[in-house]
């Protein structure tokens, strides 16, 4: 084959939500350039997934199930990835972009001698030639890079490509076997994460992020609170990520997690450039900052000035009361 294969993810209740924007992503660049676009799956019991994104996208898929990747080992990744690639012989490969694939996307590019470039928010076609763009310099600048190699390789950051809609038009499915798979790498404990009751923050629609501004851990009860109240998924700035008030799963922005709920609201944030590249995708942003100068107002369609303290119940109260009517 010649064309454009995307990898998808698992999540723990089925898809990784970023694995159908990167199929729209790989849609779109198939039918630029004129290619068949093939997906991918790996992990362990997954051909239900598999037949999932099939019906999903309406793509063929090929899938690696194997017991051996049960848990996540790089090593074990790339070999099954290795197999996929070796499978379909594709001249371009997207994946959506993750902790995991951050480790070994980069090992397998350099295995296959393929070009890549992390964290790209968007591909374009341009005179025939792959182009990604990716903020540079922590979000202040964008880069545009162009490959010189037969095989190109692209993570896409979440939140820059709308899911693909759904095609109800299921194509086949087939599985790839994982070859022998060295691994220097043993899995000893696996630690949940530790916030992972309210809605998740990549899917939830409303969502709540806290900065320094919030004062003290104490404090933070303030922003758990209201998000059960409202019904929203919690995040944060990087710089309460550093304090431990909440794990690092939770960092909104450019080095954290993009998002694009309906509505986001931040509380006691400044509005750094590095956080604002989370949320440029959000429909509308409410800002609660006791300083009227501070750069998240430039971002926010809604503001008030004032301390966390006092803003925040009472817009969470008004907010109940707004929704029991
Ligand atoms: C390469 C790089 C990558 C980065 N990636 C990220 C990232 O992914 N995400 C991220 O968030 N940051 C990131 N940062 C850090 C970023 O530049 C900022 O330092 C960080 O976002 C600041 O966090 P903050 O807004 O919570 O804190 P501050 O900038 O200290 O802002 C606190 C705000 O709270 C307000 N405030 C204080 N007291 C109150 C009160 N009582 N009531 C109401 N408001 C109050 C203040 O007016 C202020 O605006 C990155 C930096 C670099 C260099």
């Amino acid at each position: 084959m010649s064309g454009v294969l995307f990898f998808a993810s698992a999540a723990p209740n089925g898809l990784f939500a970023g694995s159908l924007e990167v199929a729209t992503a790989a849609r779109e660049l198939a039918s630029a350039l004129g290619l068949p676009v093939v997906g991918a799956i790996i992990g362990h019991d997954n051909e239900q997934l598999a037949k999932q994104l099939s019906d999903s996208t309406g793509c063929e898929v090929l899938f690696v199930d194997d017991s051996r990747l049960d848990q996540y080992v790089g090593d074990k990744y790339v070999a099954a990835a290795h197999a996929v690639v070796d499978a379909l012989s594709p001249n371009v490969v997207l994946f959506p972009q993750t902790s995991e694939t951050n480790e070994w996307v980069p090992r397998l590019a350099g295995r296959l001698d393929a070009a890549l470039v992390t964290a790209c928010c968007s591909l374009a076609v341009e005179n025939g030639d792959i182009v990604a763009t990716k903020p540079v310099s922590g979000g202040a600048a964008r880069a545009e890079y162009q490959l010189n190699r037969p095989l190109c390789m692209f993570t896409v950051a979440a939140g820059c490509y709308d899911p693909l809609p759904t095609a109800n038009a299921s194509a086949s499915v087939r599985r790839v076997e994982l070859p022998e798979a060295e691994s220097r790498v043993t899995v000893l404990e696996t630690i949940p994460d530790p916030v992972g009751t309210g809605p998740q923050l990549k899917s939830a629609k409303v969502v709540i992020s806290g900065g320094l501004g919030v004062g003290t851990r104490d404090n933070w009860k303030m922003i758990d609170d209201a998000a059960v109240a409202l019904g929203a998924g919690v995040g944060g700035s990087r710089a309460v990520v550093e304090l431990g008030w909440i794990p690092p799963s939770k960092q909104v922005g450019f080095s954290g997690v993009k998002i694009r709920p309906d509505v986001y609201i931040a509380v006691g944030i400044s509005g750094a450039v590095h956080h604002l590249a989370g949320i440029s995708g959000a429909k509308t942003v409410v800002a609660i900052n006791n300083d009227a100068e501070a750069n998240i107002f430039r971002a926010a369609r809604f503001g008030v000035v004032g301390d966390v303290k006092e803003v925040l119940p009472a817009f969470v109260e008004r907010m109940k009361e707004l929704r029991s009517h």
